[in-house]
């Protein structure tokens, strides 16, 4: 049977448009934790507060999940500041909600401090256990918004009740997990951190040319992009100060233009934050080169992220923020603010930079920076689009959350229940599976470009070596054993790859006199060269060994590529390219991993057929007779 979970977002529905001052990361974050849970074989509903009388009381949203609109407060939009007193009906609902249905939930994932309040008071009554994503914690939005903050103050106590009773805290990057400690004393053996994310089919980079025609943009000009929830603490006048800064100290030319509002038009009537930064322009005597878009659908958001060249983020504080991350995905490096979220998804010098926060020379320093340096600019523009497909896609995401949902329901299973034999068959079965699907379309990409590196290597007469530990050095010999020998074509030469996991005598002599962390670095320094390549296999990415034989490598010009798993550890930020499978079980990660080197195996077989072939080609329709039917032979060095 599959299990069922209750997501609670009462304020933040995945209906809602993005963009509005309560509608923004929480909405879609919900919404798509929602969705991909069904691929993970769940069925969802979310409830949420029925905020307009035209909502029907449930409705099927997409395939396994249903929104139930809870009514609670009258039927029209309420701010969030406002709801907390409706929270007791919006409990009585839910409890008899699960009783007319005749179905318990097995877990609830309360998203916000309020929909933790229901969780907590549902767990008293119903026994369901809950998980919590805060998405904001009230202590630190006081702390940065002082009386700004609207929130009643037994938010404080509440949240301290939830931190006590939930079952498992999800913190959406370091800084939360930081804050849930210092400022509420929380367990840190409850709190687990998984990002938030982005959708690969929504967020991708389009062409900046074509982006900007759609959008109807000057294709030369150069265009900086502020887009995001239109509230002070979001830092946007510190970027029009930046941009008026620059303009004026520098012979810098182009355009910021400011997205989102509470309506198409940038009405400041409607936003009276648009009205406050419009007037920040105008004192500045810029407003001719800043654009306030207004409010845009979620489907237009990659142009414009695809259209800018620099997307900047600079809020006081963040949460998690998910507008940078999206940014990235669409090849468009970030200054944000050092805070946050936002210093956990932005690594600075590689996807962009890190400001302070409420620093407009800064910004002003860092935009001038990178246009002077245009070639970096599109150095961090591909390493953002590498990062955020690797760690921050919602299916990875949620792969994290549904392994914590298991965690918390095998914990909480009333009765210990005797898995039987065939079970355990199955199930490992079906976790392999699972496991290859995700990989299937996220790994494409890498294969072919890893299967291109080798190739290459290969060609110009490299070698390639490789290492890992336990069955990562198994690996590490199956994938030089099919080099050396063959994969699938029979007819072509030996192809020089060594595993240096395979030498014992190596092994054990520099691991007891030196270190074993050394082991394999000792022998790229014997046998590197320059242009040759190194493969880590790691599952954690975070094997000493590899990662000191990476470094040497890069050193020597070696090229360094890593087979890893989960949020591929430190070898990820060495290698030149790695293939990071979306898994964070061991066992399943190798067994994707082993996919991944026969592919790569049949993919470089094949690349250097074609050469092969197209050299003969060459040769056959030339004068010359030049006798060779083979590719070149590599020749080791
Ligand atoms: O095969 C397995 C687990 O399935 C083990 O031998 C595993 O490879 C070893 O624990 C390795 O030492 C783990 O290293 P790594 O994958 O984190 O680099
Ligand atoms: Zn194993």
């Amino acid at each position: 049977m599959k299990k069922r979970i209750a997501l609670i977002s009462e304020h933040a529905s995945p209906l809602a448009m993005l963009g509005g001052v309560d509608s923004g990361g929480q909405n879609v974050y919900v919404g798509e934790i929602a969705k991909n849970l069904t691929v993970f074989g769940y069925e969802v509903d979310v409830f949420t507060r029925r905020d307009s009388e035209l909502l029907p009381e449930a409705a099927e949203w997409v395939n396994g999940v249903r929104i139930i609109h809870v009514p609670a407060g009258v039927p029209e939009y309420l701010r969030k500041e406002d709801l907390l007193p409706f929270m007791a009906d919006f409990t009585s609902y839910m409890v008899n909600f699960c009783q007319q249905e005749g179905q318990m939930y097995d877990l609830i994932h309360a998203n916000f401090w309020m929909s933790g309040l229901v969780a907590a008071n549902i767990k008293k009554v119903l026994g369901i256990p809950f998980v919590i994503t805060f998405h904001a914690l009230g202590k630190v939005r006081r702390f940065y918004q002082g009386d700004a903050d609207q929130f009643p103050n037994q938010r404080f106590a509440i949240e301290e009740r939830i931190i006590n009773e939930a079952d498992r805290i999800i913190a959406e990057c370091p800084q939360e997990e930081e804050d849930l400690i210092r400022f509420y004393n929380a367990d840190p053996a409850k709190i687990t951190i998984i990002p938030g994310g982005f959708d690969p089919g929504q967020f991708w980079p389009i062409g900046k040319v074509l982006a900007r025609v759609a959008l109807g943009l000057d294709p030369n000009e150069k265009v900086i992009l502020q887009l995001g929830r239109m509230v002070p603490r979001k830092g946007v006048d510190a970027v029009i100060y930046g941009f008026a800064q620059l303009l004026k100290t520098s012979d810098f030319s182009g355009k910021l233009l400011i997205v989102g509002g509470e309506s198409d038009d940038p009405d400041p009537n409607v936003t009276p934050e648009i009205g406050r930064l419009k007037a920040i322009a105008q004192s500045e005597n810029i407003e001719e080169k800043v654009t306030f878009v207004g409010r845009r659908g979620r489907e237009a958001l990659k142009l414009y992220y695809s259209a800018a060249d620099l997307f900047i983020t600079t809020p006081w504080y963040e949460p998690f923020g998910i507008t940078p991350v999206e940014a990235m995905a669409c090849g468009t490096p970030v200054i944000g603010s050092n805070v946050g979220g936002i210093k956990f998804t932005v690594r600075d010098g590689e996807t962009g930079y890190l400001v302070p926060a409420n620093n407009p020379s800064a910004i002003a320093e860092r935009i001038a920076y990178l246009y002077q340096h245009p070639k970096l600019m599109n150095v961090l523009r591909q390493q953002a689009i590498q990062r955020a497909n690797d760690l921050f896609t919602w299916q990875r995401v949620t792969d994290s959350i549904a392994d914590l949902y298991e965690k918390v329901i095998a914990k909480n299973s009333p009765t210990f229940h005797q898995v039987s034999w065939q079970e355990i068959v199955d199930r490992g079965f079906n976790n392999a599976i699972t496991a290859i699907q995700k990989s299937r379309r996220s790994l494409r990409n890498s294969i072919i470009h890893v299967a291109d590196i080798i190739s290459n290597c290969f060609s110009q007469n490299g070698k390639v070596l490789i290492c890992g530990n336990g069955g990562s050095a198994a690996e590490a010999q199956h994938f030089a054993a099919e080099f050396v020998g063959h994969f699938k074509c029979k007819t072509r030469p030996g192809l020089p790859a060594l595993a240096l996991n395979a030498d014992t005598a190596v092994l054990t002599a520099w691991s007891n006199d030196v270190g074993y962390e050394n082991a394999f670095s000792r022998q790229v320094e014997a046998f590197g060269r320059a242009g040759d390549v190194l493969i880590g296999i790691s599952t954690s990415g975070n094997s000493r060994n590899i990662i000191k034989a990476f470094e040497t490598a890069k050193k020597q010009g070696l090229n360094c590529i890593g087979i890893l798993g989960k949020d591929g550890g430190d070898l990820h930020l060495l290698a030149d390219i790695s293939i990071i499978v979306p898994e964070n079980d061991t066992q399943h990660i190798q067994e994707v991993q082993i996919v991944v080197i026969h592919l790569i195996c049949e993919l470089v077989e094949e690349k250097m057929m074609l050469v092969e072939n197209s050299i003969s080609e060459v040769i056959k329709s030339s004068e010359f007779q030049i006798p060779t039917t083979h590719y070149q032979l590599p020749i080791t060095h």
